[in-house]
């Protein structure tokens, strides 16, 4: 059926690599590289991108491109003795051609299964087996959901612990005219001071300098209002208590090779993440942690939206 063809097609992205993009019935549209099972683009019913990517991005490994949503697994960060934000956003991805059934009664037709398996090589830097398996789905309102499935396939009868981030780079108009709902009156870890545990204070989060902060025990609903745009970005998870806000601000960014000196005025990092608790499974066991993103438009203007409303609305 021609409707099937036009929402899933394979393509050759920058520098070759292989990337599929999804396509809704209404417009929108998002791209997945198989390089780091990462998704680059999310593109509303306009056309217009939804995601950061940055214009030095360099799509070469084994470096991570720089936007998108790389996954950070097994490991967050520096946390541990893998590399920072461990191996899976450098990785080569297969196509998933027959996932066990997903339990979410998801229509989309614009959806994509992808696996990452260890090779021998792998194992001598995590010496773990396991299936992680991403679906990547568009809804019928332009809503992107990504689940992950990861299972132990040790056969040597050890259980593995692992952390996880969906490191979600948003498309911002203005950093400066940002604020985040949902995070207020939580506890969070500061990247910037040792890691420190503090508890955010006030009645929302908005942005005057680098921040990169790990918020505990967060709710299932975060809301990111973009009041320039108008837009408000409503991040959903599931199985994924933590989320992480990063922004590099101008001297961190000025320091990264792959990032342009000042385009952290347009991006805003809030990722969904299972990372104060590690996630510890046992041969046979399965983990799944989800996100969903839906931008909305916002009309906020002098506070005539009830941030309360998005947060609780359906
Ligand atoms: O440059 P990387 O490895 O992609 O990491 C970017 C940032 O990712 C964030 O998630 C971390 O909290 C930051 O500390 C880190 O600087």
């Amino acid at each position: 059926m021609t409707s099937e063809r036009v929402a899933v097609e394979s393509a050759k992205g920058v520098n070759g690599l292989e990337k599929i993009i999804l396509r809704e019935t209404r417009g929108s549209s998002a791209e997945v590289y198989l390089y780091g099972g990462h998704v680059t683009s999310w593109k509303n019913e306009h056309g217009e991108e939804l995601l950061f990517v940055s214009s030095k991005a360099l799509f070469k490994p084994p470096k991570a491109i720089r936007g998108g949503i790389p996954l950070c697994f097994p490991q967050f960060s520096n946390l541990g003795p893998l590399e920072q934000h461990g191996f899976a956003r450098n990785k080569f991805w297969s196509i998933d051609t027959d996932p066990p059934a997903f339990p979410t009664n998801s229509s989309s037709k614009a959806h994509i299964d992808l696996i990452l398996k260890p090779s021998e090589e792998d194992m001598k830097i995590w010496p773990h087996s396991y299936e992680f398996r991403l679906r990547v789905a568009l809804g019928p309102g332009g809503d992107l959901m990504l689940t992950s499935r990861i299972r132990n396939t040790n056969s040597d009868g050890k259980p593995f612990t692992f952390t996880f981030a969906y490191h979600t780079y948003f498309s911002v108009s203005d950093i400066s005219e940002v604020r985040v709902e949902g995070l207020e009156t939580h506890d969070y870890l500061d990247n910037l001071q040792n890691r420190e545990r503090f508890t955010e204070q006030g009645d929302a989060i908005t942005f005057e300098g680098e921040v990169d902060k790990i918020y505990l025990c967060t709710p299932t609903k975060i809301a990111i209002m973009d009041h320039e745009k108008k837009r408000t970005f409503v991040l959903r998870k599931d199985g994924l208590p933590d989320a992480v806000v990063w922004n590099p601000w101008d001297k961190k960014a000025k320091a990264m090779a792959d990032f342009g000196d000042d385009e952290y005025k347009h991006v805003l990092c809030v990722e969904a993440a299972a990372i104060e608790k590690p996630i510890t499974l046992k041969p046979g066991e399965e983990w799944r942690g989800r996100q969903e993103l839906s931008a909305v438009p916002s009309s906020y203007c002098s506070g005539q939206l009830d941030p309360q409303r998005v947060l609780q609305g359906s």
